[in-house]
């Protein structure tokens, strides 16, 4: 079973509008919402692909009761911990014309110290029965610098990998912890390492402790790095469409194979990056199209060397 931890979730808001325009008044059609936060929609997309899920998460308030029954109808196997603040809500705008999305996350709220013991403990009784513990998203406001840490200690105690797709401080911590795999962006991976060339900055972070960097880059695709090497998966054409949960569906795509034992670097890559750009081509974050396997035959997988990867970057 794969088991998500979403520290700070979201009621995700999606509205589609014909051309988004900065101080215009816009109308869309009822906005999709969703119960969302970056481990729900790995727990989504992994569920939705057969595999065994568990998400763990938060919920409070008006927004958090919305939140547990859009999740409930979903059917993806969770457990909440009932929280005594407002679940934040996250505002994805997707411009019909230009195949591009505006996001506006509300940082969240900080749940006191009990409902953060409360959330660590649903963690720990449902490690025996995980195979990988997945943690994703941003954490609150004033959340405990070893949050993450911890996690990553109790589920490498019970013998697990752990996938960490987060940022900000939070990142580096689970680099110093040992996280099997961190999958930032280049910006994340930037803002969290100070480190403005994104091989360094992946390298730093291996440094620290990690065994496998997927950095997401987008149009260029995704890169692993490792001690010992390198592999770039990138498509032929970038697909347009909704890229919010691209680098969710990544990560769940590197949870399943890593629950079923895989750990080659350019297997996982192979099934990132086409679970990734199969999830630009969905509506809504936390969904892939299921033409993914004609995705996976359009790859182009390289091992390249540093310098023609900084030549590509640039
Ligand atoms: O604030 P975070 O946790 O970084 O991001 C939250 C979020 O934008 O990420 C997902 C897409 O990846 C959305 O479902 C979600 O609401």
């Amino acid at each position: 079973m794969i088991l998500t931890v979403t520290p700070n979730p979201a009621l995700d808001v999606t509205w589609h509008v014909d051309r988004l325009r900065v101080g215009d008044t816009h109308r869309a059609d009822a906005g999709a919402v969703r119960a969302g936060g970056k481990g729900l929609n790995v727990a989504r997309v992994a569920h939705a692909e057969g595999a065994a899920v568990r998400a763990i998460t938060t919920a409070g308030g008006r927004t958090g009761e919305e939140f547990a029954e859009e999740l409930g109808r979903s059917g993806v196997p969770h457990a909440l911990v009932r929280v005594g603040q407002d679940t934040r809500r996250s505002i994805a705008i997707v411009d019909e014309a230009l195949g591009d999305t505006t996001v506006i996350n509300e940082r969240g709220l900080t749940p006191s110290d009990q409902e953060w013991a409360d959330l660590l403990a649903a963690v720990v009784d449902a490690l025996p029965s995980a195979r990988v513990l997945v943690i994703s998203g941003s954490l609150p406001p004033g959340a405990p610098d070893g949050f993450v840490p911890l996690l990553i200690a109790v589920a490498k105690d019970a013998g697990l990998p752990v996938i960490v797709d987060t940022s900000g401080p939070a990142l580096l911590r689970a680099a110093d912890a040992g996280a099997s795999v961190l999958k930032p962006n280049r910006a994340e991976l930037a803002e969290a390492t100070g480190i403005l060339d994104p091989l360094d900055g992946a390298r730093a972070l291996i440094e620290r402790g990690a065994e496998l960097v997927l950095l997401s880059l987008g149009a260029v695709g995704m890169l692993a790095v490792t001690a010992s090497g390198l592999v770039h998966a990138r498509l032929d054409q970038p697909l347009s469409g909704n890229p919010t949960g691209a680098g969710d569906a990544a990560v769940a795509a590197c949870a399943v194979l890593y629950a079923e034992g895989e750990r080659d670097p350019e297997v996982i890559l192979r099934r990132a990056t086409a679970w990734s750009a199969a999830a630009v081509l969905m509506p809504l974050a936390g969904d892939i199209s299921p033409q993914w396997p004609a995705i996976a035959a359009r790859l182009r997988v390289s091992h390249p060397d540093s310098d023609s990867v900084r030549k590509d970057l640039s």
